[in-house]
């Protein structure tokens, strides 16, 4: 059976990256992506604003929702203090185990875990099973439908404390209106948008900030 687009960018990483060096791991993925087969990772122009909200947050606890292939775990977990985690989520097997050998070749597995299965399911155990308190920046990336109910969930699971941060991509394009709906329209929400472009391509997108009040 003829291999996945998933597995080419596996493939094209632990041939072509530098071991150990994140950055040459993103390079090599947004050159594959932009010059032969288009995939959903965040990208370097989008991603440029989401290393600039990291770097301002600084944060310890970190979690993201939709893994895919790893690469913004890598972006986010290379600009993490020593002791800082990732906690990522993520419900396709294939996806799962390509992305921990893409973060692994990245040098960053002691950084980031990766939390197999369906994010509703995962969330409610992140303080108990995952030994979290509260989360100091949330990225959201998985389907645009499960922004807003997620959203609502980490929030009733307790894992929101004052000055946590949602960064939301697509926004614009797929789009997630609920969720911007949900965020903007609630006083314990500060938003912002950032406007962009889709990953490698000219077409407008944008990412959402959404700080939690308390
Ligand atoms: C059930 C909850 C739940 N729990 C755990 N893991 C979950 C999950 N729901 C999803 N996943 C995993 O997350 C990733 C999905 C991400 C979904 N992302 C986009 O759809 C997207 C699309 C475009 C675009 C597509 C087509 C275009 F033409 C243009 C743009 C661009 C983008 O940046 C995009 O992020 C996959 O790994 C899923 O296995
Ligand atoms: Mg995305």
């Amino acid at each position: 059976m003829d291999q996945s687009k998933e597995q080419r960018i596996l493939n094209t990483v632990s041939y072509n990256a530098v071991k150990g060096d994140p950055e040459s791991v993103m390079k090599c993925i947004d050159k594959y992506c932009s010059q032969y087969e288009w995939a959903m990772n965040v990208g370097d122009e989008k991603g440029l604003i989401l290393d600039k909200i990291v770097e301002e947050a600084d944060p310890s606890v970190v979690l993201e929702l939709g893994t895919y292939c790893g690469y913004s775990a890598i972006r986010i977990a290379r600009l993490l203090k020593p002791k800082a985690r990732l906690l990522t989520i993520e419900f396709n097997p294939e996806f799962a185990s390509i992305a921990k050998e893409i973060i692994d070749i990245a040098g960053l597995s002691d950084k980031v875990t990766i939390l197999e299965g369906h994010s509703e399911d995962i969330i409610p155990q992140l303080k108990k099973k995952y030994e979290v308190e509260t989360l100091d920046f949330v990225f959201l990336d998985h389907w645009k439908e499960r922004y807003a109910p997620d959203t609502v969930l980490l929030e009733e699971c307790g894992l929101l404390r004052k000055g946590s941060i949602l960064l939301a991509d697509n926004v614009v394009f797929p789009g997630a209106p609920e969720f911007l709906k949900y965020v903007r329209n609630n006083q314990r929400f500060e938003c912002t948008s950032y406007p962009s472009h889709l990953e490698y391509m000219q077409v407008e997108d944008a990412m959402e900030k959404a700080v939690y009040l308390g």
